[in-house]
């Protein structure tokens, strides 16, 4: 957390730079190191999606060389979606945070708290999801709880009650869901949130800046992946979606002003 807070003071960015490497495994490290190189200036964290370099001969040794590319004071997210019983999730956890040096991870609540634990670790941070970016026929998330509210409710309030008790937790809430972003920022006041889906997924940056950030311009972390990583000039993507983020940011301080 400290880490991910110095570096958006450095930086004065809510930027997240997604690295999904498609391509060529022959190209794929030349490019990986280029758009690292052209992006960092803007960048408040990146995140690697794990899917993408296991889908490759080496991944995993490509992984760590991408990490260790990425200059140190840069939080790395390492994006696993990682959620098994807790005996399994500390070999996750040892992978993430030991065998390939992230800083962060995300995790599936599904299985419920004891899943999400072993990730918890002094220095580290840890992001479950809650209100994801797709839009699925049939989804677990929408679920109507007897108690009231919905599923994805549950899981926020259970990253609220790790968060209390530990520190470091925060929640993913996709871009492309702004009226849920409202009601898991009033569940979650002061929680980070990982927010994908702007780009590609077609997310609106606007909406979900109005509903996702803290009265203090912050608590939220935009991530682009494809829109960066196939832009012709990747450092330009980055650089304009990172002064976008920050007007919006302007209008929101602005706006709390306002309301008093
Ligand atoms: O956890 C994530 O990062 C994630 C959660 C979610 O709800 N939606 C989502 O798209 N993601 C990830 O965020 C990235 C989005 O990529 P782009 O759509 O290319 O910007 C991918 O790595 C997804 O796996």
């Amino acid at each position: 957390m400290n880490k991910l807070l110095s570096r958006i003071q450095r930086v004065d960015s809510l930027l997240c730079v997604g690295l999904d490497p498609i391509g060529e495994d022959a190209q794929v490290a030349g490019r990986l190191a280029e758009v690292i190189e052209q992006t960092a200036a803007y960048a408040a964290a990146f995140k690697p999606n794990l899917a993408f370099f296991l889908s490759r001969e080496n991944g995993v040794a490509l992984l760590r060389d991408t990490i260790q590319r990425i200059p140190q004071d840069i939080p790395v997210i390492l994006d696993g979606k990682f959620g098994d019983i807790s005996n399994t999730a500390d070999h996750y956890a040892r992978f993430a945070y030991d065998v390939v040096g992230a800083d962060a991870v995300t995790v599936n609540p599904y299985m419920g708290d004891d899943a999400i634990v072993p990730f918890l670790r002094e220095g580290k941070m840890v992001f479950v999801l809650a209100k994801t970016s797709n839009k699925p026929t049939h989804s677990l998330q929408d679920m109507a709880l007897t108690s009231g509210g919905v599923l994805s409710d549950q899981a926020a309030r259970i990253s609220g009650k790790l968060d209390e008790e530990n520190g470091g937790v925060g929640l993913v809430v996709g871009a492309t869901q702004s009226e849920a972003m409202a009601r898991v920022r009033e569940l979650c006041p002061t929680q980070w949130f990982l927010v994908p889906g702007v780009g590609a997924q077609g997310g609106d940056l606007a909406a979900t800046l109005r509903a996702g950030l803290r009265p203090d311009g912050l608590g939220v972390l935009i991530n682009s992946s494809r829109a960066i990583w196939q832009a012709a000039d990747a450092g330009a993507a980055a650089q304009e979606l990172m002064m976008q983020i920050n007007e919006h940011r302007q209008v929101a301080k602005i706006d709390t002003v306002a309301q008093g």
